[in-house]
């Protein structure tokens, strides 16, 4: 696995408050700068994925390729109350405009974690990241043809878009396409669906697909809770994917398309924390975040909560 940030890098970007070193007084930035990568099995492994590629494609907003740095800077110094072994496996780097090497490079990364019996945290980058988590788990799965896998997106939008080239709103007909040529059923979910931000064609497209959806509007607590049990229960394994601007543009403004009107934050915690619960969880990745557009780090301080319970929870 290709190791891309050098220990003196590291601790950069791995610092803060440190009030001491017993167990009791443990923050993220001192577990990870401790860690050394010998034994990864339950451990939690980050993988960052540097790239503008996908939305400077999808003609969006520029600026995810810092969204790894920014989200290590808003873990840093969360606490830690549950032991669990974390490192930081750098970053991933998309050079230019060369999108689809970097996410050949990013499966072989996941998959090659998940090998040794980690949980990956992709942090993103733009959505392009999840073809490239995705293509990771089915690399780890190709010899597990009776799996269910299952796609489980946290969006405002399908990113079903059919471009002819990769870009931060395909990802999930790319993954599709890279299913149905290896035989597998294509189990796809997405939450927070904004009518207005998705045409009829990519309603269609998601119906044609047979994709369940629960609009922004829908997402009451029973219902949240009733959508994602229902779609866990279709499946064995399952990739949770969070794109940021399914919350509220007050909650996550660091985005490249913000919510005008998104899911609040504590229902997209409580379906994190659903999905943790059911022991599914193979790989998860947050992605769109976009530094240069948030405001006093609210988004990242956001992504990192869920990060958080997803790692710790
Ligand atoms: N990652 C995908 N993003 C959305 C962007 C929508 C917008 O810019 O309004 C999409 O392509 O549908
Ligand atoms: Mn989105
Ligand atoms: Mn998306």
């Amino acid at each position: 696995m290709t190791i891309e940030i050098q220990t003196d890098q590291k601790a950069q970007r791995w610092s803060g408050r440190v009030d001491g070193s017993a167990v009791q007084h443990l923050r993220w930035h001192q577990q990870i700068a401790a860690q050394n990568s010998q034994n990864l099995n339950d451990a939690v492994a980050l993988i960052g994925f540097r790239s503008d590629a996908g939305v400077q494609r999808n003609r969006g907003r520029i600026g995810a390729s810092d969204g790894p740095a920014a989200l290590r800077a808003a873990l840093s110094p969360m606490a830690i109350h549950k032991q669990r072994a974390m490192v930081d496996l750098g970053d991933v780097v998309v050079e230019g405009d060369d999108l689809e090497s970097g996410q050949e490079r990013l499966a072989n990364a996941v998959a090659q974690t998940l090998g040794t019996g980690a949980l990956p945290i992709v942090l993103g980058g733009g959505h392009e990241t999840a073809f490239g988590t995705g293509l990771g788990l089915l690399q780890h799965l190709a010899d597990n043809h009776s799996t269910r896998i299952g796609i489980l997106n946290l969006d405002a939008h399908f990113d079903l878009r059919d471009e002819g080239q990769r870009t931060s709103g395909t990802p999930f007909l790319d993954l599709h396409q890279e299913m149905q040529e290896q035989g597998l059923e294509f189990h796809y979910a997405v939450l927070g669906i904004s009518r207005p931000g998705n045409t009829a064609a990519l309603f269609a497209r998601a119906d044609e697909l047979g994709v369940p959806y629960l609009l922004d509007e829908h997402c009451e607590p029973e219902q949240v809770s009733r959508f994602v049990a229902a779609f866990l229960e279709r499946i064995d394994v399952l990739y949770l994917t969070i794109d940021l601007d399914v919350l509220p543009a007050s909650v996550a403004p660091g985005v490249s398309a913000p919510a005008g009107f998104g899911v609040p934050f504590e229902r997209i915690l409580a379906a994190c924390r659903q999905v943790v619960a059911s022991g599914k969880l193979a790989v998860a990745d947050v992605v769109e975040l976009n530094p240069r557009y948030d405001v006093d780090s609210r988004t990242a301080r956001s992504a990192a909560r869920l990060i958080y319970e997803i790692a710790l929870g």
